[in-house]
């Protein structure tokens, strides 16, 4: 059982997955004109199974009839707070490269709770400079600076050699959630969760998925 699963226990980390696509598509409707909304209708638009739907909105206790219809705008705010995404949560970033600089520049992470407030480098053509605003600062910085501004999220954009330092620091920090990018394997103290998000083997699916229909062909 990874970290994640042991957080949600009430709802399986697949169902946590399934929550944003659910509230990108309520938010995506015309609020003027749907008021209501029943699950077998977000199911039929996103092309996922009924009673999945169901058991997953029922997870989030929010009221309404599945098969009637919930009340969009309820809907919209309890998957919001059920997301952690009105309350902005503020992160740091390590490694300003090619990947974290990107992730700093994009500003959408602000409407999923997450704001990137400062990144850190040991490179010193990096460090001092800015990426849309945000700072690039010194290694060195990472642990006060978290301490002072409480800082609980940490995303590792470095080297996958660098990684494991990188981690250790952000844990002396005090950061509690980690969201690597690094192909690394981390270890971390049992209180602070690792969200890997590894792009090989989402591309592996892919690839698979393509020699299959390649071969059928
Ligand atoms: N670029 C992508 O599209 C991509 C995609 C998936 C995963 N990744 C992974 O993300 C990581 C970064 O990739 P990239 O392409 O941005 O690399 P990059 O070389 O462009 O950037 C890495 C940055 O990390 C900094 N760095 C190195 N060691 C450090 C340390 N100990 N502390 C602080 N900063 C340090 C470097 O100075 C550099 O600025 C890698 O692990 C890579 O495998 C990248």
């Amino acid at each position: 059982m990874t970290e994640l699963d042991k957080t949600y226990t009430a709802i399986s980390v697949q169902a946590l997955k399934r929550l944003p696509l659910y509230l990108n598509y309520l938010k995506s409707l015309d609020r003027e004109k749907t008021k209501i909304i029943s699950s077998p209708a977000i199911a039929k638009a996103l092309g996922l199974n009924e009673v999945q739907v169901r058991k997953d909105l029922a997870a989030i206790k929010s009221g309404g009839r599945p098969r009637t219809g919930y009340l969009l705008e309820k809907l919209i705010g309890d998957l919001d707070t059920y997301l952690g995404y009105s309350n902005v949560n503020e992160a740091v970033l390590v490694g300003a490269g090619h990947l974290g600089r990107a992730l700093i520049s994009y500003q959408g992470f602000e409407t999923y709770g997450l704001n990137i407030v400062v990144g850190f480098d040991v490179d010193e053509t990096v460090v001092g400079t800015e990426i849309c605003g945000k700072k690039v600062l010194p290694l060195e910085k990472l642990v006060s600076l978290c301490h002072r501004m409480h800082v609980n999220i940490g995303i590792i954009a470095v080297p996958a050699e660098n990684a494991q330092e990188v981690c250790d620091l952000m844990v002396e920090a005090g950061i509690l959630a980690i969201w690597n990018f690094a192909p690394a394997q981390l270890t971390v103290p049992a209180h602070i969760l690792v969200q890997n998000e590894n792009m090989a083997s989402s591309l592996a699916l892919l690839s698979k998925h393509l020699k299959k229909k390649m071969s059928k062909a």
